[in-house]
């Protein structure tokens, strides 16, 4: 028995980071990663590029895929304009136990919902759950084999609309082939890549940004 990585993280977030302060709970993060112990957050380098598209669309509703221990929440989050909401879909119970302690210590809890589940269970549920007519802003960072089919299940469901912005970590590493092909040739998406590195590594990985065009 003993801890697990996220519970070590958690721990590395509440003796390094100040409560209410989401820019040492990134850096805390980070440094945890960096000298102790490597971990799957998209990370400084992609979460910079992550900052920007964020800040750009400047979501007024928002979806995460893949919530992990909450450090993409945390970076979405702080960027969301006001009235902004997050919602967080994680499978792990174990993650998301961790994720909503992490969101909490960054004083983010009032902007953010983490649910527990499938995506393709929840996905369906959003709109009648959470009161969602569609999504601003779509961060896929879960299973990689899901990233299409669960576009496909949020365009079905009506959840995008005009101008809706995904995007989309790991294309790369471990890598996205059959969704990278579908958003690139679509006529529905105008995409584009940007080149990064697997986080803390000098591995080759990047994100890509898909426009939903209706
Ligand atoms: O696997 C990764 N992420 C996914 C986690 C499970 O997600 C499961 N999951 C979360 C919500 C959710 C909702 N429905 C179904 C499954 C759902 C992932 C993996 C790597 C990576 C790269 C190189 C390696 F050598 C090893 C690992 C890097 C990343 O940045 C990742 O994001
Ligand atoms: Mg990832």
């Amino acid at each position: 028995t003993g801890t697990t990585r996220p519970q070590r993280l958690l721990r590395a977030v509440q003796e390094r980071a100040t409560r209410g302060d989401s820019e040492s709970v990134i850096a805390a993060i980070d440094h945890f990663c960096r000298h102790q112990e490597w971990a799957m957050n998209v990370g400084d380098e992609k979460g910079f590029i992550l900052d920007s598209v964020v800040s750009e669309v400047s979501p007024q509703t928002a979806l995460e895929l893949g919530t992990y221990c909450g450090y993409s929440t945390v970076r979405i989050a702080r960027l969301l304009p006001p009235g902004g909401h997050l919602i967080t879909l994680e499978f792990n119970p174990n993650y998301a136990a961790v994720a909503r302690q992490v969101i909490a210590w960054a004083g983010l809890e009032d902007m953010v919902q983490v649910v527990e589940g499938a995506s393709g269970d929840w996905i369906p549920h959003l709109r009648e759950h959470f009161g969602i007519e569609s999504f601003d802003f779509v961060f896929l960072d879960h299973w990689k084999e899901l990233y299409l089919p669960d576009i496909k299940l949020l365009e079905e469901c009506g959840l995008l609309r005009k101008g809706t912005v995904l995007l989309a970590d790991n294309v790369v590493c471990p890598g996205t082939p059959d969704y990278l092909e579908y958003v690139r040739k679509s006529q529905s998406y105008e995409s584009h890549y940007f080149g990064s590195h697997l986080e803390y590594t000098r591995a080759e990985d990047g994100l890509e940004k898909s426009v939903y065009l209706g």
